[in-house]
């Protein structure tokens, strides 16, 4: 089964988000935790065990994990198979880019079938040109994975290079016309990744044909009512993932957190 139909499927049943692991010192330190390696292992993998049943997609942030060197990608190979085991989809986030013979690297350590860092998806930097990331989506479109490729970030910082126009629209336009274009070959596998932190996207996605991950909400001021206002019909499209408001208050406060964020989407009809 390909990438678009196992997020349908597992969203179908357990809801439309998706929750970041991001392990950064502030969360461990909301843990209770000091930030070591052991640390690292227990709030990532705790987040997975306590939201093993309730939640979609996890998309853990691989620089947490490489802070600690090789102890720590050790920990994300043990978190991606957590969730695998829950039967949850993964999102590993790594932001890659790199030219074809590179990409074909990254495509082989996280979307080979054997590999042990090896996710149901990536995400995908577009800036060496969109072609370059030919070698990963091939690879995902054959192993029934996914690819999410910036278009246009949730950061302020984005905006000088994505909303820069080039002969007739925007750079982060010229990403979503590309991936619009190749989707009904790549099985729809190809997702953007646009912020749910801006009021005008610099971009038309109303056509979009694959799934858009939408980062911003909660600790970056995005909200789910905002998504639906903003992407209008593609909010069918949108997976919204949030990170630090749902893992910062500590282990306790995770079912809780997830559960008002899950309802909030459910809501606003995403
Ligand atoms: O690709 C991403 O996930 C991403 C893209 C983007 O435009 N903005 C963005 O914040 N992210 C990631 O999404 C997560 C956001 O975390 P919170 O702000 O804590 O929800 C971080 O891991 C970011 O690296």
């Amino acid at each position: 089964m390909g990438y678009a139909a196992r997020l349908r499927q597992i969203t179908t049943r357990r809801g439309n988000l998706c929750v970041g692991i991001d392990p950064m010192p502030s969360v461990l330190s909301a843990w209770g935790l000091d930030a070591t390696v052991e640390a690292l292992e227990r709030c990532a993998r705790g987040i997975v065990a306590e939201l093993a049943e309730s939640v979609a997609v996890f998309k853990p942030q691989s620089a947490f994990f490489e802070a600690f060197g090789s102890a720590g990608v050790a920990v994300l190979e043990r978190v991606l198979e957590d969730i695998r085991q829950a039967g949850a989809l993964s999102i590993l986030d790594v932001k890659r880019g790199d030219i074809g013979s590179s990409m074909a690297g990254y495509a082989t350590a996280y979307l080979g079938d054997d590999s042990p860092l090896r996710a149901d998806a990536i995400t995908l930097s577009p800036y060496l040109g969109v072609g370059s990331l030919s070698p990963a989506i091939e690879q995902a479109v054959l192993t029934g994975r996914g690819i999410y490729v910036l278009a246009r970030t949730s950061n302020p910082d984005g905006a000088a290079i994505q909303c820069a126009r080039t002969d007739h629209a925007s750079v982060a336009q010229h990403v979503v016309d590309a991936i619009t274009e190749g989707n009904p070959r790549w099985d729809h596998a190809v997702g953007v990744v646009v912020g749910g932190t801006h009021a005008d996207l610099g971009c038309d996605v109303s056509t979009f044909n694959g799934s858009i991950l939408v980062p911003g909400i909660g600790a970056q001021g995005g909200t789910m009512e905002g998504i639906r206002d903003v992407f209008g019909d593609a909010s069918s499209m949108v997976l919204p993932t949030v990170s630090r408001d749902v893992i910062g208050g500590g282990r306790d406060d995770l079912g809780r957190r997830a559960e008002l964020f899950l309802a909030n989407a459910q809501v606003a009809g995403l």
